[in-house]
């Protein structure tokens, strides 16, 4: 039986560093796990411009302390009116490594989000020619739309439609919950991967539910039924290059999501990678970690992999009830491995 297991450094490719106190607060968590990170732009006002974004990267460098070895990649957020020619800038500045699509009023921060993909098609063929990976929160937002089917119905009324007409342009699907999402990937071509968050392998919909409403369980894409969590669970230790660790990191304070209408997130850096291999040991899959989590996600990206490794080692790592104003995922719990 494996107790100990050391990797090449991993990357998380889709996490929520917020911003101000906030960036201060979670940015150590991030950089102590992982040695690059995808840095969402949802912010407010969002990250539209290579100017933000150098600024922005500038910011979460301070918020990290200075014995990390963490380089944060910048994400450019499209709205209808983006600018291919300020997208392609920021990507030869080398401050924009990717642009996110957010159906408009999809999820957290998403109002200034893309109404229609028609209106940014110039912009996805300079992405495409310039090699700029488009990143995608995958669902519809349409009200007749059922919360549970939003992910699947995307698929056919956008993303599906899209890769057929942009097969050049690297695509991630981020967070994905489904196993119409898994089909998809895996059917797609090479140019199409996708991010899966430590929650959606640990929990279903019954987690926020059951015996009671727990709000630290909401997150968007909401958690599914048991057998779309299965799907994802097999794809992720499945070795396929096209899955990647991405932990959809997403800190809320306590008393926003403790609410009446609490906001979507599950803040899940402490502990991503305890989280993560928790199920590989799990599925009997250790072998698979690597690949996952220190591999998969650079190989896609077309940037190289990291150098020096991390150690996690069978143990007991006991979760704390909350992080400053945040309630960490796996609260209270105490998880089988820690980071040596
Ligand atoms: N995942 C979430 O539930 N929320 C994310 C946004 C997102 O990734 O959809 C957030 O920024 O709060
Ligand atoms: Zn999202
Ligand atoms: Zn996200």
């Amino acid at each position: 039986m494996t107790d100990r297991l050391t990797i090449r450094r991993p990357d998380d490719w889709h996490v929520h560093l917020r911003d101000g106190a906030m960036l201060d607060h979670v940015a150590p968590y991030t950089a102590r796990q992982f040695a690059r990170a995808i840095v969402m732009p949802n912010l407010s006002p969002p990250v539209t411009t290579a100017s933000e974004g150098a600024a922005y990267r500038d910011r979460i460098r301070a918020a990290v302390p200075a014995d990390h070895d963490f380089t944060p990649l910048i994400v450019a957020y499209l709205t209808d009116s983006s600018d291919a020619d300020e997208m392609a800038r920021g990507h030869a500045a080398g401050v924009f490594t990717a642009a996110k699509l957010y159906p408009a009023h999809a999820t957290t921060g998403s109002a200034h989000g893309v109404t229609d993909v028609a209106n940014i098609m110039g912009v996805l063929e300079r992405m495409a020619e310039i090699g700029m990976p488009l990143l995608i929160h995958g669902e519809v937002t349409d009200h007749d739309v059922d919360i549970f089917d939003r992910e699947a119905v995307f698929i056919e009324r956008t993303l599906a439609p899209l890769v057929t007409r942009m097969p050049e342009l690297k695509i991630v699907f981020e967070h994905i919950t489904t196993s119409e999402a898994v089909e998809f990937v895996n059917s797609a071509p090479a140019n199409v991967g996708a991010t899966i968050t430590p929650q959606h392998l640990h929990i279903n919909r019954n987690a926020m539910l059951v015996g009671g409403i727990r709000p630290h369980a909401y997150c968007l894409p909401v958690a599914k039924r048991e057998h779309h969590r299965l799907a994802v669970r097999a794809a992720a230790v499945s070795g396929s290059p096209k899955f990647f660790l991405g932990t959809d990191s997403a800190p809320h304070a306590v008393h926003t999501k403790e609410a009446a209408c609490g906001c979507a997130g599950i803040f899940n850096a402490p502990y991503a990678l305890e989280s993560y291999i928790t199920v590989f040991d799990e599925e009997g899959a250790l072998d698979k970690f690597e690949g996952f989590a220190s591999e998969h996600g650079p190989n896609f990206y077309g940037l190289p992999l990291n150098g020096g490794t991390i150690t996690l080692e069978r143990g007991a790592t006991v979760v704390p009830d909350t992080i400053g104003e945040v309630v960490p995922f796996h609260a209270g719990e105490t998880l089988g491995w820690k980071l040596v």
